[in-house]
């Protein structure tokens, strides 16, 4: 499948899920105006005929794009998760049909980190039940099972750019910190890396931090809650097919945990208009939050700018820096020349034939870039714009080619 370059009002893009403003601003601002933007998310027919003329998709976590949509959407060119998480993609179909995937990787993260650090307190306090209580002509006014947080102890699993932040700020309060991570990760202030049945021995509040992948699929069911000390609480803001749900509702009911705070669900509702249903709902002493850890004003208005730009960038001139799925290239502008962009199967005789089209042609390479992973490759070549058309017919016909396209 090949494409050529477009006028940038022929360029349709179609953001999902209501992404901020800032993101329209973006892309027009660099003069992108051919812009569908809806406040929800598709799913099935509606997703796999809305996809069918796009050329770039902004989504956040609720829209599937699975090997089916992508097949429907013959024209795109890259999609945007205007979020952290990318799990809601196949990754691997898009990199196989030449599609990068671009995401905001830090611009939420603190958002995630505060809001963790609030369900601590509230629930270390039990604030939740005493505050359910209240409002149905209850007085708890005890101090037992309210606690401090100075002097506890926090475990985080997954200690990346969320957990690292959470870390800190732990440590301001008093916590003590000790973490759980697949890598070994330089611990910042006094906190310390410990191995899972160590933290699940020794927090008083564990927090999880962890992407959705095969390995964190119901990382946390009944054996591993059943380690945590009795009292404990449990947050989880990272992806809903962490906990088994059931499990947990198991623990809180039997009393040994104290609370937990769980912003993700192995099945969230398409929409605010869809009713959301969980065993955890029985429980007054849980914080249920609509998967909103990272949604605030700002960290929505910084990752629509950022993944904007992403995409306008890889439209305009090629770069696929920091795509999740895809050769990396940072390119500079390419003035007064043509850029061809070539992607194809990493397979022997591709670069050959490539260069052999040149040497044939007599067309000079001005510059030239070339990152492959291990399922495809990405080149890159400027050109004199007076030879770029006809270069890219026979670019076209390379074997093994899944995409070409030119930019004036
Ligand atoms: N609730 C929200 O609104 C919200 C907002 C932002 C991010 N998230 C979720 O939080 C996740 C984490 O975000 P981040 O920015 O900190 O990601 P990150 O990639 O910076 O950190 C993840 C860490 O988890 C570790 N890890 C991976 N598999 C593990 C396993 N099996 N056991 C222990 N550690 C493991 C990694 O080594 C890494 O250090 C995201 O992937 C996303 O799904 C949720
Ligand atoms: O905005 C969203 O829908 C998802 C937010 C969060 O889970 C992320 O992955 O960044």
């Amino acid at each position: 499948m090949a494409q050529y370059s477009l006028d940038k009002d022929k360029i349709r893009f179609l953001l999902l899920e209501g992404v901020h403003q800032s993101a329209l601003d973006t892309l027009k601002a660099q003069g992108y105006t051919n812009i569908e933007y809806l406040k929800t998310s598709l799913s099935g027919a509606e997703l796999a005929e809305k996809v069918k003329d796009a050329h770039f998709i902004g989504l956040r976590s609720r829209t599937q794009i699975t090997k089916d949509v992508l097949a429907h959407a013959e024209k795109l060119c890259a999609i945007g998760c205007f979020c952290i998480g990318t799990n809601q993609v196949d990754l691997g179909e898009a990199e196989s049909l030449g599609v990068p995937v671009f995401n905001a990787p830090f611009s939420n993260t603190r958002s995630v980190a505060e809001l963790v650090i609030g369900e601590t307190i509230m629930l270390l306090r039990n604030i939740p039940a005493k505050a359910a209580a209240a409002k149905v002509g209850g007085w708890d006014k005890s101090a037992n099972g309210s606690f401090e947080a100075r002097g506890k102890t926090l475990g985080i699993i997954g200690y990346g750019h969320i957990g690292t932040q959470l870390g800190v700020l732990a440590e301001t309060l008093g916590m003590n910190v000790i973490f759980y991570d697949i890598e070994s990760k330089l611990p910042l202030g006094n906190a310390r890396q410990v191995s899972q049945a160590e933290l699940l021995a020794q927090a008083d509040v564990v927090s999880l931090h962890v992407p959705e992948t095969p390995s964190t699929k119901n990382m946390f069911a009944a054996e591993q809650i059943n380690q945590m000390k009795a009292g404990a609480i449990l947050i989880n803001a990272s992806r809903g097919t962490v906990v088994d749900i059931d499990a947990l509702a198991g623990a809180l009911e039997s009393k040994h945990l104290a609370g937990a705070a769980i912003d993700v669900f192995p099945v969230e509702p398409k929409g605010n208009d869809e009713a959301f249903v969980s065993p955890l709902q029985a429980f007054d002493n849980v914080i249920l939050t609509p998967h909103i850890g990272g949604s605030t004003v700002e960290a929505q208005a910084n990752i629509g700018v950022e993944v904007a730009n992403k995409l306008a960038k890889y439209s305009d001139n090629g770069s696929t820096l920091s795509a999740v799925n895809f050769p990396e290239v940072s390119l500079p502008q390419h003035d007064g020349r043509s850029r061809l962009l070539h992607i194809h199967r990493n397979q022997p005789g591709v670069i050959n034939s490539i260069n052999q089209i040149f040497a044939e042609t007599g067309v000079n390479i001005a510059a030239q870039y070339l990152q492959t992973t291990q399922q495809i490759g990405y080149v890159v070549m400027d050109v004199d714009a007076a030879y770029a058309d006809d270069v890219l017919e026979k670019l076209k016909a390379v074997k093994g080619t899944v995409k070409a396209r030119v930019l004036h």
